[in-house]
């Protein structure tokens, strides 16, 4: 059987440090038609932020069909409740402080009796924004050319394993052609792009080139709507790559 991501084409990321759109609610996020949820952000995360956003979503997500997956920023982001898909961990490639590749790992392992191990997943992170708060955080390299980027996704899937390979431009739309860059290198792991998508248009144009396209900000200051033409553009555009002469 293969792995649920392998399926999906676009994420909604929920950030419990930012609210929806007034009047909105987990429900609506789930009725925009994206595949998954992602609940996690870099900046300002505590565990009473994250248990007060996974209880209501978690329970949307499974009245509508939806996995709801937490993605940890740090150890203590981690909140077991029922409901939930799984976990999916990052593990930042690029990092400059290889805490960030292995080392706030081994403390999850150490202070968490809880894991569920079969629900818990990683995710190769390239993180390719200077900008953004996960590169500071990181001190990421983000000084890189697309072989670079290529051959960080080669060895992610190769080397190390892992059937999630993620290019992080968080906040910014990212360049194109490092996209294909990275997606041409992989065979079987799944390529998510994640990074300034705010309409159909940028939806489709890295819909067309990633397996998976993330939402993030979008939904917390446009709202479900704006969300909705992504999933579109990013359906649309998986559909163009399973059959490119139609
Ligand atoms: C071992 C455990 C449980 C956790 C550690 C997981 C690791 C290595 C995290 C490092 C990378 C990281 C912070 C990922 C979080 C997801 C992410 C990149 C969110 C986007 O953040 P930004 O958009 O940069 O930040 P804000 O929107 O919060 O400003
Ligand atoms: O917030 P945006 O720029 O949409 O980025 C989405 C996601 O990749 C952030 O981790
Ligand atoms: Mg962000």
């Amino acid at each position: 059987m293969s792995a649920p991501w392998a399926e999906w084409d676009h994420i909604v990321k929920l950030d419990p440090d930012k609210s929806l759109v007034d009047g909105e609610s987990y429900a609506d996020v789930c009725e925009t038609g994206t595949d998954a949820i992602e609940i996690g952000g870099t900046t300002g995360m505590t565990e009473a932020k994250m248990t007060e956003v996974i209880e209501p979503c978690a329970a949307a997500g499974r009245e509508h069909d939806v996995p709801v997956y937490i993605e940890p920023s740090h150890p203590g982001t981690v909140v077991h409740t029922d409901g939930l898909s799984g976990y999916l961990v990052p593990t930042v490639f690029n990092a400059g402080d290889i805490a960030w590749l292995t080392g706030v790992h081994k403390e999850w392992a150490r202070m968490d009796t809880e894991i569920d191990w079969d629900r818990t997943h990683t995710e190769a992170y390239i993180v390719l924004n200077p900008d953004s708060s996960v590169a500071e955080y990181t001190q990421a390299n983000c000084d890189l050319d697309a072989d670079e980027v290529a051959a960080y996704a080669t060895i992610a899937e190769r080397l190390f394993g892992q059937e999630i390979v993620y290019l992080e431009y968080s906040g910014t739309f990212g360049d194109p052609e490092v996209v294909t860059a990275a997606s041409d290198a992989l065979d079987d792991a799944t390529l998510f792009y994640g990074g300034g998508i705010g309409d159909y248009d940028t939806a489709h144009e890295m819909g067309g080139r990633a397996d998976t396209v993330i939402v993030g900000d979008l939904v917390h200051d446009e709202g479900c709507d704006a969300v909705r033409e992504t999933v579109r553009g990013a359906k649309e555009a998986g559909q163009e790559r399973i059959e490119p002469d139609r």
